[in-house]
């Protein structure tokens, strides 16, 4: 759908330079998805995978995030694979709902109520990044995270337009239960893509 260099907003690798690589097609269907504009894979021009690799090394940043629309849709291996050939990392952002395809430095997982995480995601994640929308997600949070990794990482993230309410909610639940972290959008407060 498109590819831009900037600083990934998000989660544990916030504040890093990333090219990013969005790709179209989302079946997932969140209400407050931030990239509805995404969800059509065939609203968008296609691109082979030698030409989304120049454009990302042809930056500084040796970090690509792959994300979407739901980038598990489709077979990440080739992608990623010519990524790492090229010598940069590979950084998913995923809501989990397809199988795990590709070879991943980093797999943010950001798993949603309208279709759920699969096991082998949630096994792999190397962080949980759960965007609060009502205060009973802390809750669905926490059954989440029961379902990752050890080493997975914890964050919670408020829902951009609840952002107002939810935000010092999610600070006094990350005061109250340290495992967890919070994520802000800061590309948005950044205004920034
Ligand atoms: C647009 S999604 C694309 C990747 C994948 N489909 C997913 O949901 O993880 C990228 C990230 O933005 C988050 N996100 C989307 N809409 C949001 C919103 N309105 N407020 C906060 N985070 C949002 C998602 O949860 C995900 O972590
Ligand atoms: N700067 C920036 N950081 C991001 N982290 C995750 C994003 C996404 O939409 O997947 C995103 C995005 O769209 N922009
Ligand atoms: S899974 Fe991701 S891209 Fe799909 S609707 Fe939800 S937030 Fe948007
Ligand atoms: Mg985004």
């Amino acid at each position: 759908m498109e590819q831009f260099y900037t600083i990934q907003g998000e989660g544990a690798n916030a504040g890093r330079a990333a090219y990013f690589i969005r790709l179209g097609g989302c079946d997932v269907g969140c209400h407050w998805c931030d990239v509805k504009e995404s969800w059509d894979a065939d609203a968008h021009p296609r691109q082979t995978v030698a030409e989304l690799v120049a454009q990302a090394s042809a930056h500084p940043g040796r970090a690509v995030v792959i994300t979407g629309g739901e980038p598990l849709m489709h077979d990440l291996g080739p992608l990623t694979r010519a990524l790492h050939e090229a010598g940069l990392q590979t950084w998913l952002e995923t809501s989990g709902a397809h199988p795990l395809s590709g070879e991943w430095d980093w797999i943010c997982l950001s798993p949603k109520k309208f279709k759920a995480p699969r096991p082998d995601v949630l096994a792999q994640a190397h962080e949980l990044k759960v965007v609060v929308f009502h205060k009973n997600d802390f809750a669905w949070a926490e059954e989440h995270a029961a379902l990752v990794g050890p080493n997975c990482r914890l964050f919670l993230q408020p829902e951009w337009g609840k952002a107002a309410t939810i935000t010092p909610l999610l600070i006094e639940y990350v005061k109250q239960h340290p495992r967890w972290q919070v994520s802000l959008q800061t590309h948005k407060y950044l205004d920034i893509p």
